[in-house]
């Protein structure tokens, strides 16, 4: 491949691959736990049920007559290049995020009946604030209050990047035995394939920093406490957090994921309970900025952006995208080869852009040659996927 060409786009044909594997078994996997969990009734189950065996099987159809984005799916999403193809011939990206526009049809989710706007992850989402984890991560803060302001910036930065991990779409395949994933692993430095921290660090302060939030639940109560420290100590004067508009990939937090997670800190006692009240106060009082962009849910890169989002984005001085799916569409769903620098991917992004991010997929760039044959001598290709590895990279 010369150097300008781009690399190929990633597609779920190669029974081999790990795009493959997230269709032909991560997507059953879901559909098999929503429906132990959530008691949707009998025509909502054959719904998704058909809709699991058109994926696996058929070819891609439109969305429910009268859906309220068909025009956008159709005119600026690709959907009229996918119809009546397999999934599998498809980009794995664009295949993956229809799939997930498809299940909440099944669901009645923008239908007229009682199941519209009903979340069908919020159960796991929900399970994790309440669960001993989110618990014993909140009491840390009270230790953590006691070390130098940068070791607590520090580790609160460490707290958002690992808490990438927390989406349930990568543990049903960890789970299943169908991933490589080592999602008790380490967290120590070691792990970052990348870490462009000092150069974070060196951006601020800023007036307005973007946070392209990823999961809910364990994921967001870090972003929100980075958000936060950054607004608290004078880091950021105003930040904008960018949510999905509707659920997403599983874990991808929505609006009411985020007052789920401020009412989780709101209620917990010591320094917890202090951030929540100040999270509360700044989005009050516009410190604290929501959006829920419908691009945020585009099959699309980051690449394709309307002009409305990209002028928000070169508004802000600093944009910082979580998570692996993020990480997918800021570079491109591409093979990239690893050592392609990180600033060459992103030159389109408007103004100063950091990703923070747990290894899911097939996509990396921006590795030193060393890192790459270290991690391929010892781990061949797991290491892209198995969520055991981090990176932290920043193009000014
Ligand atoms: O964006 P996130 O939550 O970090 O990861 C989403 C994810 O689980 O979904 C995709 C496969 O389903 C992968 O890109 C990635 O592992």
């Amino acid at each position: 491949m010369s150097e300008a060409a781009p690399a190929p786009v990633i597609v779920s044909d190669d029974p081999a691959s790990f795009a493959h594997g997230v269709l032909a078994e991560r997507h059953p996997a879901l559909v098999a736990r929503v429906l132990d969990t959530v008691p949707y009734g009998p025509g909502e189950r054959a719904a998704l049920t058909a809709l699991l065996d058109n994926h696996l099987k058929g070819v891609v159809e439109a969305p429910e007559p009268g859906a309220r984005d068909a025009e956008r799916w159709t005119e600026e999403w690709g959907l009229p290049e996918h119809l009546g193809r397999s999934w599998f011939a498809a980009p794995f990206l664009w295949a993956e995020s229809y799939f997930y526009r498809r299940f909440l049809d099944a669901l009645g989710y923008f239908g007229s009946g009682p199941w519209r706007g009903v979340d069908p992850f919020r159960p796991f989402k929900r399970a994790e604030l309440d669960g001993p984890g989110t618990e014993e991560e909140l009491a840390a803060l009270d230790a953590l209050a006691e070390q130098p302001r940068e070791a607590r910036a520090a580790a609160l930065l460490h707290g958002s990047l690992w808490g990438n991990r927390a989406d349930l779409g990568f543990r049903l395949s960890v789970e299943s035995g169908h991933g490589t994933g080592a999602a008790a692993g380490g967290t120590g430095d070691a792990r970052l394939v990348a870490d462009d921290s000092e150069a974070l660090w060196s951006l601020l302060p800023v007036g307005t920093l973007c946070l392209v939030a990823d999961n809910a639940g364990r994921e967001l109560v870090p972003d929100l406490l980075l958000l936060d420290h950054l607004l608290r100590h004078g880091e950021a004067e105003r930040a904008v957090l960018h949510v999905k508009p509707h659920p997403y990939y599983v874990s991808d937090a929505t609006t009411a994921d985020v007052l789920d997670a401020i009412e989780r800190l709101h209620r917990a006692p010591g320094e917890a309970g202090a951030a929540g009240r100040r999270l509360w106060s700044a989005l009050a009082g516009g410190r604290l900025v929501l959006r829920a962009h419908p691009f945020s849910c585009a099959p699309l890169p980051y690449a394709d952006m309307p002009e409305d989002l990209r002028r928000e984005f070169a508004a802000a001085d600093l944009t910082v995208l979580k998570g692996d799916l993020n990480y997918r569409r800021l570079v491109g769903d591409r093979l990239w080869p690893p050592t392609t620098p990180f600033a060459r991917p992103t030159a389109y992004f408007p103004g100063s852009v950091a990703a923070l991010r747990t290894l899911k997929s097939d996509v990396i760039t921006g590795l030193d040659p060393h890192t790459e044959t270290g991690l391929v001598e010892t781990e061949g290709q797991r290491w892209r996927t198995s969520g055991a590895h981090a990176l932290i990279q920043v193009r000014p």
